[in-house]
């Protein structure tokens, strides 16, 4: 173990940072090369139709992984890296206090032949933005030590995703060689009610269901401690909150890697689990959870203009200033959407986290396909009718004409 003033500092989070050297990887492999003959040309594969992604590239993925204390997180992350992976993973140990990331990391050595490298990053100017320089000391770790193929970030158990999302959201425009993969969440089945339920003071809401509200894939783990009733409820509880997250039960987090690496929940809109969540049924009578935080999907049929687009993102993501008909400031944590732009043949894809967002032409509207704006929203106090209504603001002010 190298000393432990080799660490990146981010937002006064200390990042421990631990690389897991390649596994079965015979370097002198060749790769299989594609090669085009005029008698068989290569066809150009679709898409399959229900998964709507931006172009891909080379970039490495980060997956950020969340939940409550206890809840099985380092259980999980132990696990991806015992498994055939044949991937360069880097961990990330995000750490409050001090120490116990020197203890964390050492764990996850246990069993295979970890070497770790541990980076410092001046941590004088906080002023500077803190997303290059947590981003930036990857970067320079990978000149140094060649390109990692992933990197997985374990948070504390009572971290808020999103900053840290938003601290690994990368513009495409910055060319970072990292991208945001996805949250994965990870709750205790029999003490994940509990966690969820918990009030704290000033009606903030606690980081448990933050936690839930922003996973793309929620593991719900120790299924061996509870019974079918208490599974049960604690799905449904769950479900209320994030609607459109991919669902796993585990034992001890053990679950296909196919499940948890590449979900480019980031990157592509999945219709398929668009639809599926609208025809999902949100539970409402579950009087001891606190219902702030839910998911609602929205489609209205026409196309927007690129300022109804821009008046969205302002109104949802920065200033906040969607009030619902009972009065209640609408706060959204994370947003997706396929829209129809007025003058672009292409589906526009929107992703958001925090007041961050991108959106991206992708592929053509299929012409059978209606133009219309799906929208996908976690958040609070978000309610299906105050966001359709807004959203027909927006798109039904103007013809539906590409
Ligand atoms: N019974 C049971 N125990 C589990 C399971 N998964 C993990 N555990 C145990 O739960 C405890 C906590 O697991 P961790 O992986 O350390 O949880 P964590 O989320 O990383 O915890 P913190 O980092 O402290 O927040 C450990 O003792 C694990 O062995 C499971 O599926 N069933
Ligand atoms: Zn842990």
């Amino acid at each position: 173990m190298t000393s432990s003033d080799q660490l990146i500092y981010v937002n006064n989070h200390k990042l421990a940072l631990a690389i897991i050297p390649t596994m079965d990887i015979n370097e002198d492999d060749d790769i299989p090369m594609l090669v085009a003959s005029e008698e068989n040309e290569l066809e150009i594969e679709e898409e399959p139709p229900d998964l709507v992604c931006a172009e891909s590239s080379a970039r490495v993925p980060v997956t950020i992984l969340t939940g409550y204390l206890g809840a099985g997180k380092t259980t999980l992350l132990n696990y991806i890296l015992t498994q055939q992976h044949n991937k360069r993973i880097a961990v990330i140990l995000n750490e409050f206090g001090e120490g116990s990331s020197m203890e964390k990391s050492l764990n996850v050595g246990q069993g295979g032949d970890l070497f770790e490298e541990w980076l410092e990053l001046r941590n004088g100017c906080l002023c500077c933005s803190v997303k290059d320089n947590g981003v930036k000391a990857i970067e320079n770790l990978m000149k140094k030590r060649g390109k990692f193929d992933y990197i997985l970030l374990e948070t504390t158990g009572l971290a808020d995703p999103g900053p840290i999302a938003s601290l690994f959201w990368m513009d495409k425009q910055l060319e970072s060689e990292i991208y945001l993969d996805g949250i994965i969440t990870v709750l205790d089945s029999k003490y994940g009610e509990k966690n969820i339920s918990e009030k704290k003071p000033d009606g903030i809401i606690n980081e448990a269901v933050r936690q839930v509200a922003l996973a793309d894939l929620l593991i719900l783990n120790k299924i061996d401690l509870v019974d079918e009733h208490q599974l049960r409820t604690v799905t449904q509880l769950v479900r209320t909150i994030n609607g459109s997250a991919a669902m796993v039960q585990t034992q001890r987090c053990k679950v296909d890697l196919d499940r948890i690496l590449d979900l480019h929940a980031y990157d592509c809109f999945d219709i398929e689990a668009y639809e599926q969540t609208l025809r999902s049924r949100f539970i409402d009578d579950l009087p001891h959870l606190d219902q702030r935080v839910r998911t609602v999907t929205v489609e209205v049929e026409g196309s927007m203009t690129q300022e109804g687009l821009d008046s969205l993102v302002e109104t949802l993501l920065w200033e906040r200033s969607l009030i619902t008909s009972s009065g209640e400031n609408i706060k959204v944590y994370r947003m997706k959407g396929i829209l129809s732009i007025i003058g672009e043949c292409r589906r526009v894809m929107l992703q958001a986290v925090q007041e961050l967002y991108e959106t991206e032409p992708v592929h053509i509207w299929p012409e059978h396909v209606p133009r219309s704006c799906k929208l996908v929203l976690i958040g609070e106090n978000i309610n299906e009718t105050d966001i359709r209504s807004f959203l027909s603001n927006l798109v039904s002010a103007v013809p539906n004409v590409p």
